[in-house]
C-alpha cells in the first residue's frame, strides 16, 4: 500500500484492553500505513512519523478516546439501562447546553420514557412520585448529598454544603435550637416591623402615583428579617433606595457559574483562591459579596474576643450559638470565623430568594384575580377588624383562605426550582424495578411534584380552595408539597419563612383592603423561571416583574 494517508486502527489481543481498554485502544489508532513498504520500516520510521503527522496523531486519539468513552457510558455502563436519549447518557455537557432550563428539559425526558431517567452520565431522575421522595428525603436517611452538585454551591463549611450525613448532623445540631417554632414566636416582633415597613413602602407608592416593586421588596424584608433574626444586625434593605436590589443581582448573578462549575470544577478551585482585596476588580458582584462576607468575619471574630472576655453579648444569634461549645452534640467542633461565614451566606442567600419568592406569587395572584382578593379580605376583615393592630402570628395560621393562599404560593415558586441530587447508599437501591448501585446521584424536584396533574389538576392555576375540601385533601396534597424539602436536609428556616409569608401577605392585605392591581406583569412572566438552584425570573423581563398599585379612576 503506497500514498492516500489512510488511517488504520489496529485493535490488539495481547494488549493490557482488559485491564484499561479505553487509552489503549486510542493509541494503537494511530498507525498511519501509508509509508509503511513493510513492518519493519513502519517500526523504523514510528518516531518521526509521531512527528510529522503530530496533530493527525492528536485528533485521532483524542477522538478514538472519545468515542470509547461514550461507547462504555452508553452500553456498558452500571446505568445503560436506565431509560433515556445517548447525549445525557455519555457526556454532562447535555445538562450544561440547557444552562438554567434543564428542569424543563428533564420533565420532556420523563414524558418520552416514564418515571426514571437517565439525565447525565452518573445521575438519574425521578419523576413525581411522593412515595420515592419519602425513600430518599426522610429523617435519618442514609443518602448523602451529591458532592458534584452541591460542590459547586460553594459554601463547604455551611449545614447546607455538608455532603456526609454525619458532619451535617453536627453542624444542624448546633443550628437548629435558633430556629425552632418557639424561637421564631419569641422573635416574632421582628416580622411584625418589617411588615410595616412592607405597607409604609406600598403607602408612599401610592401617596406618590407609582407602582411599587414588590418583587424587589418581598425579597428585601426577607434578607432583613433573616440578618437580623440570625445576626442580631438587620442589614435594612427595606430603607436602602434601591431596596436591597445589589445583594440580590449579587446572588442572581453568581448562579450562572453554577453550571460551569458542576462541568469544570477546577474552575471552581481557581475562583476560589481569589484573594478578597481583588474581588472588586473582578466583577462588581463578587467584590459587593466579597465586602459582606469580610464585614462578617470582623463581626464573628468581634463576637469571640468578647466571649473569651466574658463581655456581655447580646442576644443569641446564629454566631454566639455556633462559637459556643455548650449543648452541642458529642463531636461538635467550634467553627473559625472564616468557616462561620458559609453558614451566614448560604442562610441568607436561602432565605432572601425563596421566601421573596413564595410572597411574590401569592401576592401577584391575589392581586391579578381580584375574586381571591375579595375573598381574601373578606376573611381577614372578619378576624382582625381593627387593620392597625398586629395580626399574630398563630391568629393568621388558623385562616383557611389565607393558609391556602400561601400553600399556593409556595406551591407555584417551587421553593427551590433545582433538582436536588443525593447518593445512592451501599448496597444499591432498586427504583422503577431499576437496580441502582451505590454511589449513583438520584434526585427529584419540586418543579414535578407541585405540578403532578393527578395531585393538583390544572396544576398551574393559583387556586387557594384546592386546599379547603377537608383535612384529608389537605393530607394528600401535602404529601406532594416539597418546597422546603423534606427529611434531615429540610429547611432549617421553615417556620421563620411561615411567620414571614402569614405576617408579611396577611398584614399587606388587611392594611390595603381594596383598590391595589397587578401593575405590567403578565401570568407568562411569573411562570417563567431560570434554575440558579433557587428561582429567579429572568432578566429580559425585568421591566415586567411584579410591581402593584392603585389605578386612578377616569
Ligand atoms: C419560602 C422560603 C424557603 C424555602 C422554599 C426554602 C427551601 C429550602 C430547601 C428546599 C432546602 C433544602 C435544600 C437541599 O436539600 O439542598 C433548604 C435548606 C436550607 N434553608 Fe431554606 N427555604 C426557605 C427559607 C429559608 C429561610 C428563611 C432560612 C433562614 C433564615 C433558610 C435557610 C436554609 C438553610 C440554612 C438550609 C440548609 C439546611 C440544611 O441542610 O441543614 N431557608 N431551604
Amino acid at each position: 500500500m503506497d500514498g492516500g494517508g489512510e488511517v488504520k486502527v489496529f485493535f490488539s489481543s495481547s494488549s493490557p484492553a482488559s485491564t484499561h481498554p479505553i487509552p489503549y485502544i486510542s493509541l494503537l489508532a494511530l498507525v498511519d500505513v501509508r509509508t509503511a513498504g513493510s513492518r519493519m520500516a513502519m517500526d523504523q520510521s514510528f518516531t518521526g512519523l509521531l512527528l510529522a503527522y503530530k496533530w493527525h496523531v492528536l485528533v485521532g486519539a483524542i477522538a478514538t478516546y472519545v468515542a470509547s468513552i461514550c461507547i462504555y457510558r452508553r452500553y456498558f455502563h452500571p446505568l445503560a439501562r436506565i431509560p433515556g436519549p445517548f447525549l445525557p447518557a455519555v457526556t454532562k455537557l447535555y445538562q450544561t447546553t440547557y444552562h438554567s432550563r434543564f428542569y424543563l428539559q428533564i420533565e420532556k425526558l420523563h414524558q418520552q420514557y416514564g418515571p426514571i431517567v437517565r439525565i447525565t452520565p452518573e445521575e438519574v431522575h425521578i419523576a413525581a412520585d411522593p412515595d420515592s421522595y419519602d425513600r430518599i428525603y426522610h429523617v435519618g436517611s442514609k443518602y448523602s448529598k451529591s458532592p458534584n452538585f452541591y460542590n459547586a454551591l460553594c459554601a463547604p463549611y455551611s449545614s447546607f454544603g455538608a455532603l456526609s450525613n454525619e458532619v451535617h448532623r453536627l453542624r444542624r445540631g448546633a443550628t437548629n435550637p435558633m430556629f425552632s417554632r418557639q424561637k421564631v414566636l419569641d422573635l416574632e416582633s421582628i416580622v411584625q416591623e418589617k411588615a410595616g415597613k412592607v405597607c409604609r413602602s406600598m403607602q408612599m407608592g401610592i401617596d406618590s402615583g407609582q407602582p411599587v416593586n414588590l418583587h424587589q421588596i418581598f425579597r428585601a424584608v426577607s434578607v432583613d428579617v433573616a440578618s437580623e433574626y440570625a445576626f442580631d444586625r438587620c442589614y435594612n434593605f427595606l430603607e436602602a433606595d434601591d431596596s436591597g436590589a445589589k445583594f440580590c443581582e449579587m446572588a442572581r448573578g453568581i448562579g450562572p457559574a453554577l453550571y460551569m462549575f458542576q462541568q469544570f470544577p477546577s474552575f471552581q478551585s481557581l475562583a476560589l483562591k481569589t484573594p478578597p482585596w481583588m474581588a472588586p476588580y473582578l466583577s462588581q458582584p463578587l467584590g459587593y459579596v466579597t465586602g459582606l462576607q469580610m464585614e462578617c468575619v470582623r463581626q464573628v471574630e468581634d463576637l469571640q474576643d468578647r466571649m473569651a472576655r466574658n463581655e456581655v453579648v447580646g442576644r443569641q444569634t446564629i454566631f454566639s450559638t455556633l462559637l459556643s461549645p455548650e449543648d452541642k452534640p458529642d463531636g461538635y467542633v467550634v467553627p473559625t470565623p472564616w468557616q462561620i461565614k458559609d453558614e451566614a451566606y448560604s442562610m441568607l442567600v436561602a432565605a432572601a430568594d425563596t421566601t421573596g419568592n413564595a410572597m411574590t406569587v401569592a401576592a401577584f395572584n391575589v392581586l391579578y384575580n381580584q375574586s381571591i382578593y375579595r375573598r381574601l379580605v373578606v376573611e381577614l376583615e372578619a378576624n382582625f377588624p381593627d387593620p392597625t393592630k398586629e395580626l399574630s402570628f398563630v391568629a393568621l395560621e388558623k385562616l383557611p383562605y389565607l393558609t391556602g393562599v400561601i400553600k399556593e404560593g409556595l406551591r407555584l415558586s417551587f421553593g427551590v426550582m433545582s433538582r436536588l441530587p443525593r447518593v445512592v447508599p451501599s448496597p444499591g437501591a432498586t427504583f422503577y424495578d431499576h437496580f441502582l448501585p451505590a454511589g449513583t446521584a438520584i434526585s427529584m424536584s419540586g418543579w414535578m411534584m407541585h405540578r403532578d396533574p393527578e395531585v393538583f389538576p390544572d396544576p398551574m392555576t393559583f387556586d387557594p380552595e384546592r386546599w379547603m375540601k377537608g383535612p384529608e385533601e389537605f393530607r394528600r396534597l401535602d404529601r406532594n408539597m416539597v418546597p422546603f424539602g423534606r427529611g434531615s436536609r429540610q429547611c432549617v428556616g421553615m417556620p421563620l419563612a411561615y411567620a414571614e409569608l402569614y405576617i408579611t401577605l396577611g398584614t399587606l392585605f388587611r392594611r390595603f383592603p381594596r383598590g391595589l392591581a397587578v401593575y405590567k406583569t403578565t401570568q407568562e412572566t411569573m411562570q417563567d423561571y431560570e434554575d440558579y438552584f433557587s428561582s429567579y425570573h429572568p432578566y429580559s423581563k425585568r421591566d415586567k416583574w411584579f410591581r402593584a398599585y392603585v389605578p386612578t379612576k377616569s
